[in-house]
């Protein structure tokens, strides 16, 4: 929980937003320079490794679209609906079926892709989701949703890199980086600057408290793909 109101902040200039993650910087370089990053760029993330992380994803994603349904139900005007709707529809079409035929590349038994076990790392990324969808607060859908996004648009923009051969690495990073991508994460972070500014300081807290525990299960997620489980 942060020490320093968004309202006495140093510099006035300062964004909601930024302020998030200023509070987080070390979680958050640590989550975009991982070394799973490094071997997605490179090509060269071990099968068990890349295989574990999409099946877990998968089950990350359900409750991330179940969130961005709270967010759009919990919107302050309709314009925002309509943002948040569309960008549901390319994770249900687009990034899904990413997924699908990642699953059939890597011949993945379908249990594993609809009912897999979870580990707790993607289980208590889906009980932050959970807890901000159900808090029915938009602005705190937002800060859960922003990170996600926004730090995934952080580690896939290396504009300098060149993409791996296979589709199943530089898919998942074309997915992140593309420009309507980076569009609507500069579109997500001003609506939770302009959100997050009109909270009083308990709600400014509980975003800040959310926004952190998101970053810091965004690393935790990275880390853990290296004890993968098996699938067979
Ligand atoms: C864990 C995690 N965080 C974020 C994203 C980006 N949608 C993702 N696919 N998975």
């Amino acid at each position: 929980m942060t020490d320093t109101a968004f309202n006495s902040r140093k510099n006035p200039a300062t964004t909601f937003t930024e302020w998030l993650r200023e509070q987080h910087q070390e979680n958050w370089d640590a989550a975009i320079n991982h070394r799973f990053i490094d071997e997605l760029f490179a090509g060269s993330v071990a099968t068990d490794v890349l295989q574990h992380y999409l099946v877990q994803d998968y089950q990350f994603i359900d409750r991330f679209v179940a969130l961005l349904g709270a967010a759009i139900a919990s919107a302050d005007r309709f314009e925002s609906r309509v943002r948040l709707a569309r960008f549901t529809a390319m994770i249900t079409s687009d990034e899904n079926t990413y997924f699908l035929r990642a699953f059939d590349e890597l011949g993945l038994p379908a249990k594993h892709r609809n009912a897999p076990q979870l580990t707790p790392q993607t289980k208590a990324f889906q009980d932050l989701m959970t807890e901000a969808a159900q808090s029915q607060v938009y602005p705190l859908c937002l800060s859960v949703l922003t990170v996600a996004e926004w730090l995934y648009l952080s580690w896939a923009d290396r504009p300098d890199a060149q993409l791996p051969p296979r589709f199943i690495h530089a898919e998942w990073i074309t997915l992140h980086n593309n420009p309507a991508f980076a569009d609507f994460i500069g579109w997500l972070r001003s609506e939770l600057d302009r959100t997050g500014a009109a909270l009083d300081a308990e709600g400014q807290a509980r975003s800040a408290d959310m926004f952190g525990r998101a970053v810091k299960l965004e690393r935790d997620f990275f880390d853990h793909v290296y004890t993968p489980l098996q699938y067979s």
